[in-house]
C-alpha cells in the first residue's frame, strides 16, 4: 500500500502548483498583451518611417523646384545677355550652395545650351530632351533617368553605378512673356536616396528599417538591389485599393514588416512616388523576444521564490502539527501532560492544542480511575474468594466431619473406605499393601448416660475422639461411626499385626486415659483386613462389626481380629 504524502509534501505541491499554474497564465497573458503591442509600436514606426521619408522628399523637391524657378524669374535673365559671364557666376554659385546639382545651365528659345556651370554643354543642343521641352512651357520636374550628355563628362559614381538625375527646368521669359530660354538643372539621383537613406538612419538606427522608392508604375527605383528582383518580375508591392500597403511582406526570401507612404505632390509635376519603409520581421520581433526571455526569466525565479515560499509555509503549517504529535506520542509513552506549545503559530492550532491538552488529561484520569476501580475490584475478588473458600472448607467441614466431636462423619469415612476399597481393587495385589478398619465402641455408655446425664456423655464422646484422633497416623481415618461407636480407616498396611496395633494404642490410650467427668472408661475394638475378594466395602465393616462383638461378648476392653 502507498503510504499518503506527507502534509507538508501536499501543501508544497498545490501551493507549488497553483503559483506555477498562476505565473504561467499571468506571464502568458501579459506576454501577449507586449506582443501585440510591441508588434504594433513597431509597425507604427515603420509606417513612420515612410511617412517621413515621403514628407522630406516632398519638401525638398519642392524647394529644389522654386530654387530653379526664383532663378528663371532674376532680372540678368528676364533683361540680359543669357550667355554673360553673370549668368556663368549665378549658375555656379547656385551649384557650390546645392552640392546635389551635378548641372545647371540655360538654353535659348532654340534648344541651344549657352551658359552652364563650368561651362559644360555650352554650345550642344538639347531641344530634344523632355525637360527643355516641358521647361519651355511651365516649371518641370521630372523623374528619374540616367544621364546622356553629361555621363562622360562628370565623374563617375563611387558605387560604379551609373549617374541619375532628376530633372527641373523653368521657362525664361522677358517682360512681355516671350520665351527667352530655358534654365535647367540636373540634381543628382543619389541625393534623393541621400534624403531617404538620412530618415531611416536618423530615426531608426540599428533597427534594420531602410526605405524603398517605387515609381508611380510599382516599379523600384531604389535600392538598385531590388530592381533585379523587379526585372524578374516578382511582385514587390501588393496593389491596394487604397493605395497604402502596410503588413508583412517577403523579400528575397526574407519576410518584412513593411509599410507605404505616397509622395504628396507639392510641385507643379506629379512624380507619383511611393516610399515604403520596411524592417526585417525578426529585427522588428527581436523586442518581443528579448521581453519574453526576461518574461521567462522573471517567470522562473518568480516560480523558484513562490515555491520556496509555498515550502516554507507548508513547513510552518506542518511543524506545530507534527510537534502536538510528537507530544501525544509522549502521553501515550510516559502517562504524565508534557508541556504544550506555550504560543502556538496559529488560532486553529491553538485550538487544537487546548483539545489535545484536555484530552490528555481526561484520558489519563480516567486511566487512573480505571487502575484504582481495578485494584479494588482485585482486593474485593480476593476477599470475595478467600471468603467463598472459608464457606466452603466450612461447608465441606459441616459435610464431612461430626458436629459432636469434630470427627469425619460417617458420610466421609464411607466415601474414603469406596476410595481405599477402589485402589485396592487397581493395585492391591502388586503392591503387597492392604487396608484395614477398626471399630471401637465405648463399653457400658449406656451406663454413663444414666449415671452422670447425657451431656456428661457427650463430653466423654468428645475427649475419646481427641484421644482416637492422637493415637492414630495423620494419613488414618479417624470417624464417629454412629452414637458411641467410632471407626478408623487403616490404610496401607503391611498385615494384621500393624492393624491390631494400632487398635491396641488406641484401646491403651483410652484404658489409661482420665475423663473428668465419669473417671475411666474402656473400649472395645473389632478388627478387619481388606481382601480381594471383598466385592464393596460391606464386608469389611461386616468383619470389623462382628470383630467387635466378640470383643464385646468375650469381656469387653479387648482388640478382636477378624479375618476371611
Ligand atoms: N450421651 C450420649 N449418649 C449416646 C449417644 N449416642 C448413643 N448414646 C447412648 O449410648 C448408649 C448405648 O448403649 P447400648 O448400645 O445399649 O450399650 P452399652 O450400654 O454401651 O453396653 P455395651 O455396648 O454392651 O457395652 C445408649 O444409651 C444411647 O442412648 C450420644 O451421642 N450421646
Amino acid at each position: 500500500m502507498r503510504l499518503p504524502l506527507s502534509l507538508r509534501g501536499q501543501l508544497s505541491l498545490v501551493l507549488g502548483t497553483l503559483a506555477l499554474a498562476i505565473l504561467a497564465l499571468v506571464g502568458g497573458y501579459l506576454g501577449t498583451l507586449a506582443t501585440d503591442e510591441l508588434y504594433a509600436a513597431q509597425k507604427a514606426a515603420v509606417r513612420a518611417t515612410a511617412q517621413s521619408a515621403a514628407e522630406l522628399l516632398a519638401t525638398e523637391l519642392r524647394d529644389r523646384e522654386r530654387e530653379i524657378e526664383l532663378l528663371s524669374l532674376a532680372p540678368h535673365l528676364v533683361d540680359g545677355p543669357l550667355d554673360s559671364a553673370r549668368v556663368r557666376g549665378s549658375l555656379d554659385r547656385r551649384a557650390e550652395l546645392h552640392g546635389e546639382f551635378a548641372w545647371l545651365g540655360i538654353a535659348d528659345a532654340g534648344g541651344q545650351v549657352v551658359q552652364a556651370t563650368s561651362g559644360m554643354l555650352v554650345g550642344r543642343s538639347v531641344a530634344q530632351r523632355e525637360w527643355f521641352v516641358a521647361g519651355r512651357e511651365r516649371t518641370y520636374v521630372g523623374d528619374v533617368h540616367e544621364a546622356k550628355l553629361l555621363a562622360t563628362l562628370l565623374p563617375a559614381q563611387p558605387n560604379g553605378e551609373p549617374t541619375r538625375f532628376i530633372d527641373f527646368a523653368a521657362p525664361v521669359r522677358d517682360a512681355e512673356g516671350r520665351l527667352r530660354g530655358v534654365v535647367g538643372a540636373h540634381a543628382h539621383w543619389r541625393w534623393i536616396t541621400g534624403l531617404v537613406e538620412g530618415v531611416t538612419r536618423r530615426q531608426h538606427p540599428d533597427s534594420g528599417i531602410d526605405a524603398l522608392i517605387l515609381d508611380r508604375q510599382g516599379r523600384v527605383l531604389y535600392p538598385k538591389a531590388l530592381k533585379a528582383e523587379q526585372v524578374a518580375g516578382a511582385a514587390v508591392l501588393p496593389r491596394l485599393a487604397n493605395g497604402r500597403f502596410e503588413g508583412e511582406l517577403v523579400f528575397d526570401g526574407r519576410t518584412y514588416l513593411a509599410a507605404e507612404a505616397a509622395l504628396q505632390a507639392r510641385t507643379s509635376a506629379e512624380l507619383g512616388w511611393r516610399i515604403v519603409a520596411r524592417q526585417p520581421l525578426d529585427e522588428a520581433l527581436r523586442p518581443v523576444r528579448d521581453l519574453r526571455r526576461e518574461l521567462v526569466l522573471l517567470g522562473a525565479l518568480a516560480a523558484a521564490a513562490l515555491t520556496l515560499a509555498a515550502l516554507l509555509l507548508a513547513r510552518r503549517i506542518s511543524r506545530p502539527v507534527e510537534h502536538l504529535a510528537r507530544i501525544a506520542e509522549r502521553v501515550e509513552a510516559e502517562r504524565r501532560i508534557p508541556d504544550f506549545p506555550a504560543k502556538p503559530a496559529a488560532q486553529e492550532l491553538g485550538r487544537l492544542s487546548d483539545a489535545m491538552r484536555s484530552m490528555a488529561r481526561s484520558l489519563l484520569s480516567t486511566e487512573q480511575e480505571l487502575q484504582q476501580a481495578n485494584t479494588t475490584l482485585e482486593s474485593q475478588v480476593q476477599q470475595r474468594t478467600a471468603e467463598l473458600q472459608a464457606a466452603n472448607a466450612a461447608l465441606e467441614h459441616l459435610a464431612t466431619r461430626d458436629p459432636l466431636t469434630g470427627l469425619h462423619n460417617r458420610r466421609s469415612l464411607d466415601a474414603r473406605l469406596a476410595e481405599a476399597q477402589a485402589l485396592a481393587h487397581r493395585y492391591g495385589r502388586q503392591s503387597g499393601r492392604v487396608h484395614g478398619l477398626i471399630l471401637i465402641d465405648v463399653d457400658h455408655f449406656k451406663r454413663i448416660n444414666d449415671h452422670f446425664g447425657h451431656p456428661a456423655g457427650d463430653a466423654v464422646l468428645r475427649q475419646l475422639a481427641q484421644l482416637l484422633q492422637g493415637s492414630v497416623r495423620v494419613t488414618d481415618t479417624a470417624a464417629r461411626f454412629g452414637g458411641e461407636e467410632f471407626a478408623v480407616l487403616l490404610p496401607e498396611l503391611a498385615g494384621a499385626p500393624e492393624a491390631v496395633m494400632a487398635a491396641e494404642k488406641v484401646r491403651t490410650a483410652v484404658e489409661q486415659a482420665s475423663f473428668p467427668e465419669v473417671g475411666s472408661i474402656t473400649v472395645s475394638i473389632g478388627v478387619s483386613l481388606a481382601s480381594p475378594e471383598d466385592a464393596d466395602v460391606r464386608p469389611l465393616i461386616d468383619r470389623a462389626d462382628a470383630a467387635l462383638y466378640e470383643a464385646k461378648r468375650g469381656g469387653r476392653n479387648a482388640v478382636v481380629l477378624r479375618t476371611l
